[in-house]
């Protein structure tokens, strides 16, 4: 007997909203945590997890470039457009999966980026069983209703936290289920949750015991915990490179992405940044992804003459698609001539540019070798770097 068709789960991720309670420039979901949009880190989550089939994100379409930002590079679904409320923007999100019909659909909020493959896990096992799958903490403390006398707030009463939740997202739902009963909500008073939509439409929601982190940001002060749980849950690695160049005759050095007007030029099949080398090797030792050569070799034509901006690039991305970022970098060019002082703040601010970095998370620097060796005696440049990057810690 063959054993039942696994069941195709969408993630449907609401990311609409203005973030008001936050009271910042950017909605919420695409400030920066941890070195990547808020949105990013619940996208990350769910594109990895091998039993999400889709990812679909609902945006406010005036918002259209920080979302692709945060998105860039992830395979997942086309966004479409939410509206004026948590309930509508859900709602559109699910009409838009009519023609793609997963069997269950996970509705998250953007601004929960510590969901994890475990809970999701336990939503999508949940609803082999019931309909809907509804992530939850117990309330732990004792609750007080308020009242208000002379402009001042009393206790008013004590209620029995005994049976009470507080509802997280991911919700899960059988998506035919959860489609109808968002329909059927559409003309009636606005519901803060999914679960309370298929509650109205007679649905079973059964309880996912979830976790304290995946707290939804909402205040300035969620942000500052975020931070503080986001560095918690990273390590920090360094990584060194080393490179050398040969001066030949020419007309320029270029080091760090500056040319420096020179009668001497370095030779190389690229365009020879002997500072970009080394940094970009510093990068990859960081994260223990192999050295420069082997991922642009020498032999290939396609790097003859390349800017080198292209392969510090590509370690920077390797970075971000383990999660991480980097926070530091520290190169030193060693030669007699060309001068580099006089540039070292433009080559800062490049290498800072190419990185997304700020310029003070760079140092360029410079020595000689007292007219030692090959550095010495001009016959090449030598550059060295350090790297630093934070990265996920995996146990
Ligand atoms: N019209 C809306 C409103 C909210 N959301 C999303 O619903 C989630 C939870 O909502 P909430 O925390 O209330 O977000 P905001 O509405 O953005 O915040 P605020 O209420 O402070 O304005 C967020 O990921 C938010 O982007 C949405 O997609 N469309
Ligand atoms: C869906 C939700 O995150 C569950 O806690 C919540 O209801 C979102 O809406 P709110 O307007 O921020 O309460």
């Amino acid at each position: 007997m063959s054993s039942p068709p696994t069941p195709r789960t969408i993630a449907l991720v609401v990311a609409a909203g203005s973030g008001s309670r936050m009271g910042q420039d950017l909605p919420k979901q695409y400030l920066t945590l941890g070195g990547k949009a808020v949105l990013r880190h619940c996208l990350d989550t769910f594109h990895r997890h091998p039993r999400i089939a889709g990812v679909r994100v609902v945006i406010n379409p005036a918002c259209r470039d920080l979302y692709d930002a945060a998105a860039a590079g992830l395979d997942i679904m086309t966004p479409v457009a939410g509206g004026r409320s948590r309930q509508e923007s859900v709602r559109l999100g699910l009409g838009s999966l009519v023609e793609a019909a997963p069997d269950y659909v996970l509705i998250h909020d953007a601004a929960r980026p510590f969901i994890d493959a475990d809970t999701i896990d336990r939503t999508i096992d949940t609803l082999s069983h019931h309909a809907g799958a509804l992530v939850v903490v117990p309330v732990v403390d004792t609750l007080k209703r308020g009242t208000e006398r002379q402009g001042a707030l009393f206790s008013g009463a004590t209620i029995d936290r005994a049976g009470l939740f507080r509802a997280q997202t991911p919700q899960g739902f059988r998506f035919g289920a959860i489609l109808a009963a968002h329909k059927a909500a559409s003309t009636g008073l606005e519901m803060t949750d999914d679960a309370a939509v298929a509650e109205a439409a007679g649905l079973d929601v059964a309880l996912v015991t979830g976790h304290e982190d995946n707290f939804k940001i909402t205040n300035p002060a969620d942000l500052a915990r975020a931070e503080r749980l986001m560095s918690e849950q990273m390590e920090f690695r360094t990584g060194n490179g080393f490179d050398v160049h040969r001066l030949i005759p020419g007309d320029g050095v270029i080091m760090c992405g500056v040319t420096i007007p020179w009668h001497q030029k370095l030779e190389g099949h690229s365009d020879a940044d002997v500072g970009m080398h080394a940094l970009t090797d510093a990068i990859l030792g960081a994260i223990g992804a192999g050295d420069i050569g082997q991922h642009f070799p020498p032999s290939d034509p396609q790097w003859r003459g390349a800017p080198s901006w292209k392969f510090l690039a590509h370690a920077q991305k390797l970075v971000g698609d383990k999660g991480g970022r980097i926070v530091h970098c520290d190169i030193t060019i060693i030669c007699e001539k060309p001068k580099v002082g006089p540039h070292r703040a433009a080559m800062a601010a490049k290498l800072a540019e190419i990185l997304g970095l700020a310029v003070d998370r760079i140092s360029v620097k410079a020595t000689t070798t007292e007219q030692l060796g090959f550095t010495g005696r001009g016959e090449g440049i030598a550059a060295q770097a350090t790297a630093t990057v934070a990265l996920p810690a995996t146990n």
